[in-house]
């Protein structure tokens, strides 16, 4: 679980740390020796994440849903056996020529794998969102601020009411292009508890947006982990990057677009 690997780009280029959930399902994870040292912290600041700013958002999802407050954020329960992970990622200083070939995979655009990704703001210019008119905006840095993109297991249990956000990193403007861009970053998945099926929002079926299928109770699907296990298969365990972009992904009836490689 514990990973020091390669993410859409080449190592020389980026590096991620991801360290999971401090639950005792993942009591026996190697840890790198500087999470070893840090654990406590690190494990008060990972529950702490989630019960001071996910849960919060889930609860305010749950409402506009129309469903129990807890729903959403019982569905992502810091205490089940999930994927959820922090990210220590860095971006090493790049030359022009190698930030131009990295974003030649990344230029399109991604959305992430789970429901939610935190990310803390950092001073070091990258990151952009795309607009519903398809327009690229920089995300600003906001002092002590979180920036927080809905991503694919959420639009899928919501039936597209809550929609990915599309965004990549670009290039840092040129007076920070020579200085490393170490991000942190929360990711938050549904586990093997969480049915990957659209939730019984009364305001989902008012919209027209739940099928017979959707309502029914016995109809199968995948649970989160293996939906979100899955894609990170397909994304990041390749020797070979090949373009997929205007391609789709699909597993088991879920499907999402892909934007870049
Ligand atoms: O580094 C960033 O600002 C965003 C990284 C990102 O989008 C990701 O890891 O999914
Ligand atoms: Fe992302």
């Amino acid at each position: 679980m514990l990973r020091w690997y390669r993410t859409i780009l080449p190592p020389y280029i980026q590096n991620a740390l991801n360290i999971p959930k401090a639950i005792p399902e993942w009591s026996s994870v190697p840890q790198h020796k500087i999470v070893k040292e840090n654990y406590e912290e690190i494990a008060s600041f990972h529950r702490d994440l989630f019960e001071k700013v996910a849960h919060k958002l889930f609860v305010l999802m749950s409402i506009i849903l129309e469903l129990p407050e807890n729903y959403l954020s019982d569905a992502h329960a810091y205490d089940k056996r999930s994927d959820d992970h922090l990210r220590y990622m860095i971006y090493n200083v790049r030359t022009q020529e190698e930030w131009d070939k990295a974003q030649g995979y990344s230029k399109g655009g991604h959305t992430d794998f789970g429901s939610l990704t935190l990310l803390f703001s950092q001073h070091v210019a990258g990151l952009q969102i795309r607009t519903p008119e398809n327009e690229w905006k920089w995300v600003k840095p906001v002092e002590g601020g979180i920036t927080c993109n809905a991503a694919d297991t959420l639009t899928f249990l919501t039936k597209g009411f809550i929609k990915s956000t599309v965004h990549r990193v670009v290039t840092p403007p040129k007076d920070q292009i020579d200085i490393a861009r170490l991000g942190l970053l929360y990711f938050v998945r549904p586990g093997d508890s969480t049915i990957m099926k659209p939730v019984p929002s009364p305001l989902l079926d008012r919209l027209g947006l739940l099928t017979d299928e959707d309502k029914d109770t016995d109809a199968v699907a995948p649970t989160g982990t293996e939906y979100v296990r899955a894609r990170v298969k397909d994304v990041h365990h390749k020797t070979v990057l090949t373009r997929r972009e205007n391609t789709q992904f699909e597993f088991k009836g879920l499907k999402v677009e892909n934007y870049y490689a």
